[in-house]
């Protein structure tokens, strides 16, 4: 695999084992993967695969038991203030109004809160009118906007999300992997999705990683140039794509 300065992440033969009380979970085998910059990648597979491992991985969250990971060149040996994760269950504080969630990330940096920014953020996100209400006010697609609202306020160069819509129903799922296609377009974020939807992941990722096996590997990789692309769902392409990453799934399930 060739590693260039313009990669801005990577996992270098990154395995990963658990160690538990009950012994060693062996998650993930030596996994090669480099992301450049505003790329996006999706990852499927079957459950314990080893998905989330390596999302975590690239989140800095977990450490390789043997391999590496790097981040813009460096080595990725924690939490990276570029790199934001979004996970199925939004994570939000009850106690917190959508603004003040959003606004969670900066304070904790004690970087200064633009009041202007954080509202077109939200208007952005189409809850523009929700920032003085409380999680619980909100239905479960208002509260996944908020949760990406909340990594997106801290500007990442690497937008990281685990079934980030398994919860929605297909419709309001489809609006928010469209959103996040059109904001990676304005923004130019990296971007890598792990999700069981197939078609999630042929709308989202430029490249689609099928993985399989325990411990997990990638199997396959499959280019997707269309992905993020306006319009794309609905068309023969996709269709086909999504035919060729279901029979792989298939064939190595
Ligand atoms: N913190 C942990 N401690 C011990 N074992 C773990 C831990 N996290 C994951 N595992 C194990 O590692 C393996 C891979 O898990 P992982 O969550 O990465 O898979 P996955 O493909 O994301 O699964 P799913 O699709 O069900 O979310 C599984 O055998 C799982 O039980």
């Amino acid at each position: 695999m060739l590693h260039t300065s313009h990669e801005l992440m990577g996992c270098i033969a990154a395995a990963k084992m658990y160690l538990t009380d009950n012994g060693p979970i062996p998650a993930l085998s030596a996994t090669d993967f480099a992301l450049c910059p505003g790329e996006t990648a999706a990852i499927v597979g079957p459950s314990g695969c080893g998905k989330s491992t390596l999302l975590l991985l690239m989140a800095g969250l977990e450490q390789p038991t043997s391999g590496h990971l790097l981040f813009k060149g460096e080595p990725l040996r924690r939490p990276h203030r570029e790199i934001a994760l979004v996970l199925q269950d939004y994570g939000l504080f009850p106690w917190k109004s959508v603004r003040d969630n959003v606004e969670l990330g900066l304070k904790i940096r004690n970087e200064p809160i633009e009041e202007d920014r954080t509202n077109e953020l939200l208007t952005e996100l189409d809850i523009g009118e929700k920032g003085s209400v409380y999680p619980q006010q909100l239905s479960g697609g208002q509260k996944q906007r908020v949760a990406l609202a909340r990594a997106l306020i801290l500007k990442p160069s690497l937008l990281l999300l685990d079934e980030p819509f398994a919860a929605l129903d297909t419709l309001t799922r489809e609006r928010l992997q469209d959103l996040v296609a059109d904001l990676w377009g304005k923004l130019g974020f990296g971007m890598v999705v792990v999700t069981h939807n197939i078609q999630e992941a042929v709308r989202l990722g430029r490249r689609i990683l099928v993985m399989g096996g325990t411990p997990g590997k990638v199997l396959e990789t499959v280019e997707n140039p269309l992905g993020c692309t306006e319009n794309y769902r609905g068309t023969d392409i996709f269709y086909e794509m999504y035919k060729q990453v279901r029979g792989l799934l298939e064939q190595n399930g």
